[in-house]
């Protein structure tokens, strides 16, 4: 049996204002740093510890891993970066308040760009400011590989070629991974992992930075999960997160 640590980073800036973030590089806030130090300490109490860790290409995924891996000690460990790990691509939406999109396009077309399997949000057009192309982050993206926005199938088409490749071999050979990413990235794997039906997925929202855990077979199919945390405090938290898309949550 494999045990995996998967983690949503903490609460970020365009967390607290409702802004639909994607691959913008925003910050913690200072609630997402001490929510990183309590996962870190839960973590720590649970007798988890960890070989390797895998995280995104945005601040807010490393700050709250290298927030948890502090509070266990483990700042040595190899962290791999990859924008495959990236949140959604959020498209044109990238920037907007979560509640007036929905005030003035309604509570259930943003359902659909948030939620849908396979229906992206606008995209962003050519010459974008925020289109960055020439970050150096994205250096070894192939012509064509950088998103103009991702439904949450092409988030999947992206991540899971990663997980097979890269972090499954990984895992097997005994590692014990942690993956610090992102709501709608992780909601991807999880689609895969646990081969949530398309409609199904709509209903899965990820609480920041809370630590869950998924057991594995030899063959990587998951035997179960659960996260870590107060079930109550989680559940309230899931329902936040859905309600952040309501025009009057
Ligand atoms: O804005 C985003 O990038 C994501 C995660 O914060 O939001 P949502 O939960 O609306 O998909």
């Amino acid at each position: 049996m494999y045990k995996i640590v998967l983690m949503r980073h903490g609460e970020s800036t365009w967390n607290k204002e409702n802004r639909f973030t994607g691959w913008t590089d925003v910050d913690l806030t200072e609630q997402g740093v001490a929510e990183a130090v309590a996962a870190g300490q839960l973590l720590k109490k649970e007798g988890y510890s960890f070989d390797i860790a895998y995280t995104s290409v945005l601040k807010r995924a490393n700050k709250t891993l290298n927030g948890v891996l502090e509070q266990l000690d483990q700042l040595w460990i190899p962290v791999v970066h990859h924008w495959r790990l990236n949140e959604r691509h959020y498209g044109s939406l990238q920037g907007l308040n979560k509640a007036e999109t929905a005030a003035k396009f309604g509570d259930d077309q943003v359902l659909v760009w948030r939620r849908s399997y396979d229906i992206p949000p606008p995209a962003l057009e050519e010459g974008d400011e925020r289109l960055t192309l020439n970050d150096p982050r994205y250096a070894d993206m192939k012509p064509g590989e950088f998103p103009r926005t991702e439904c949450l199938k092409d988030t999947v088409a992206r991540f899971v070629p990663y997980w097979l490749e890269t972090i499954a071999p990984v895992v097997k050979s005994g590692k014990r991974v942690i993956i610090a990413a992102h709501g709608n990235s992780l909601r991807a794997l999880i689609k895969y992992l646990d081969n949530v039906a398309d409609d199904e997925i709509v209903g899965l929202n990820i609480p920041t930075a809370q630590p869950l855990v998924y057991e594995l077979d030899a063959d990587l199919k998951p035997i179960k999960h659960y996260y870590l945390g107060d079930a109550d405090a989680i559940a309230a938290a899931m329902a936040a997160v859905a309600n952040q898309g309501k025009a009057k949550a």
